[in-house]
């Protein structure tokens, strides 16, 4: 009898940490903005090639959560960190760790398409240029495997020096994500990024990221639970700074461990 119940445990364990590496772990991870305690002992590890969603109401913490990831968040000055962030092993939170060399593994796609004022292909070589790379040979393959891995090759070939700021929302956001690959990331961040598109944008952004888990790990906060359960391997559900609940997303959506996260996903409150 003990020896099932101790075979049952590793099995619902395997469930969540399959035999993946992991990308990201929190140990203890706490966080506050001055005397706001915005994050609360966040236990949490983040596999590769899946895509991990965030979900909670808002003011929960989820992008104070992604933004600690590369570590973004430390740009405001109130902030005060505790605890363990590793990064394939090493902890990010580490005065010795290189902020700079973190954010070349981690790239980041926000809310809003924020496309620099230059023409699509310089938006796409301008990571590529900051880490020295000048061959033009070089950055026109750059900016052709990027924008075919953003889904937006076949759209903008042709007019690859005209001002980004002429395409459309979901062209933008597109553009977003390919000058995040140019810098050929480990892991994606994204902060809701469909939240200012129509669906029809959404849609290629939902789909896109299908595709680009293959090789790159991402993480996605998100509002919208039926984005979370369409295209997320495994969902987090935060509450009020805490993490309540990480579970694979089918488990999580059919059958809650929690009350509250139950609550939530049935539209009871949020
Ligand atoms: N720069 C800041 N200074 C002080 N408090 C902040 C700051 N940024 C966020 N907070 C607070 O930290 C908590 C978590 O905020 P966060 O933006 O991470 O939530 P969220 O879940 O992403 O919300 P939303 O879904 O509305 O974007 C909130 O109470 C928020 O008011």
């Amino acid at each position: 009898m003990i020896s099932t119940l101790v075979r049952d445990e590793q099995t619902i364990e395997s469930e969540v940490r399959v035999e993946k590496n992991d990308v990201f772990q929190a140990k203890q991870f706490n966080l506050w903005y001055g005397e706001k305690h915005a994050l609360k002992d966040i236990d949490f590890h983040i596999a590769e090639n899946e895509v991990t969603a965030i979900i909670g109401p808002s003011g929960c913490g989820k992008s104070t959560f992604i933004k600690s990831l590369n570590r973004m968040v430390e740009l405001v000055p109130t902030v005060k960190l505790a605890g363990e962030l590793l990064y394939r092993g090493n902890n990010i939170l580490d005065n010795k760790y290189g902020v700079e060399e973190l954010r070349t593994k981690v790239g980041m796609v926000f809310q809003k398409p924020n496309p620099f004022p230059k023409s699509i292909y310089e938006n796409v070589v301008y990571g590529p240029r900051i880490h020295g790379i000048r061959d033009k040979k070089i950055l026109n393959e750059i900016v052709e495997k990027s924008l075919k891995g953003a889904a937006l090759w076949d759209e903008v070939k042709d007019r690859l020096n005209e001002n980004a700021y002429g395409l459309s929302g979901g062209q933008q956001q597109r553009l977003c994500i390919a000058r995040c690959l140019a810098i050929e990331p480990d892991v994606i961040l994204m902060d809701e990024p469909t939240s200012a598109l129509d669906p029809i944008s959404t849609l290629k952004v939902e789909e896109l990221v299908q595709e680009l888990k293959e090789k790159f790990s991402i993480i996605i906060v998100t509002h919208n639970m039926q984005q979370a359960a369409r295209i997320s391997d495994k969902t987090a559900f935060f509450l009020n700074g805490e993490l309540i609940e990480f579970n694979k997303t089918s488990s999580m959506f059919s059958n809650p461990d929690d009350k509250r996260t139950e609550d939530y996903i049935t539209g009871r409150f949020g």
